[in-house]
C-alpha cells in the first residue's frame, strides 16, 4: 500500500517547515507549506497580509489553499499553526492525509518564536504567558491526530525518520 498524503501539524516553531521538507525529500513527495502556498497567491508576506488585511482574511486564504491540494497525491503538506483549529479545515485533513502533530515542550518552542520576526501573532501575544494560553487552547486539538511525536530535542533528521516509521506501519 502507498504511504498516504502527510500533513504537519503543531504550534509555531515546533518544526512543520523543517520537517516537512526533509520529509517530502525522504519520501520523494511534493512538498507544499499552506504559508508558502499564501505567500506565492497573494504576493505578499504572512506579516503584510496579517497587516493589511486582518487575521480573518489570512484564515480564509488558508482554508482556500488547503481545499486546493488536498486531493493532490504524494503529498508532504506543512500547515500554519493555526490552521487545524478551524472545523472545516480539520475534516479535510482527517479525510485527506495522515495527520501528524510534531510536539514540542512550550519552553523550547517559545525560544524559538521568540528569535523570529516573521511571526505577526506575536504583535496580540506578545508575552510568554499569553502566547502559553494560546498554545494549551490548541493543544487538544493538536492530540487528535493520527500520529503524535514527541520531538523533545530531536533533530529534524530523527523525527522525519520516526514520521516515516509510523507512515509505514499506517499502510
Ligand atoms: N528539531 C529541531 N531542532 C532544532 N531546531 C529546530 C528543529 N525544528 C525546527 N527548528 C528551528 O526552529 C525554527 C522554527 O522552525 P519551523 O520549521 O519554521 O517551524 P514551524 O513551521 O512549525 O513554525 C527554525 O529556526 C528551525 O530551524
Ligand atoms: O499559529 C498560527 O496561527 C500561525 C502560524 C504561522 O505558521 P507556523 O506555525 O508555520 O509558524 C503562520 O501560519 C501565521 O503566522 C499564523
Ligand atoms: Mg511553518
Amino acid at each position: 500500500m502507498p504511504i498516504k498524503n502527510i500533513a504537519l501539524l503543531g504550534f509555531m516553531g515546533c518544526g512543520k517547515t523543517t520537517v516537512g521538507r526533509l520529509l517530502a525529500r525522504k519520501l520523494g513527495f511534493r512538498f507544499l507549506d499552506t504559508d508558502s502556498l499564501i505567500e506565492e497567491k497573494s504576493g505578499l508576506s504572512i506579516p503584510q497580509i496579517f497587516e493589511r488585511f486582518g487575521e480573518k482574511h489570512f484564515r480564509k486564504l488558508e482554508t482556500q489553499v488547503l481545499e486546493e491540494v488536498a486531493s493532490w497525491k504524494k503529498l508532504v503538506l506543512s500547515t500554519g499553526g493555526g490552521l487545524p483549529m478551524k472545523d472545516e479545515n480539520w475534516k479535510l485533513l482527517q479525510e485527506k492525509f495522515l495527520t501528524v502533530f510534531i510536539e514540542v515542550p512550550f519552553e523550547t518552542l517559545w525560544r524559538r518564536i521568540a528569535a523570529d520576526p516573521g511571526r505577526p501573532l506575536l504583535r496580540r501575544y506578545p508575552r510568554k504567558d499569553l502566547l502559553e494560553k494560546l498554545y494549551l487552547e490548541r493543544l487538544s486539538r493538536y492530540r487528535q491526530a493520527d500520529v503524535i511525536i514527541s520531538a523533545g530535542e530531536s533533530t529534524p533528521e530523527e523525527i522525519a525518520e520516526a514520521i516515516i516509521d509510523h507512515a509505514q506501519a499506517d499502510c
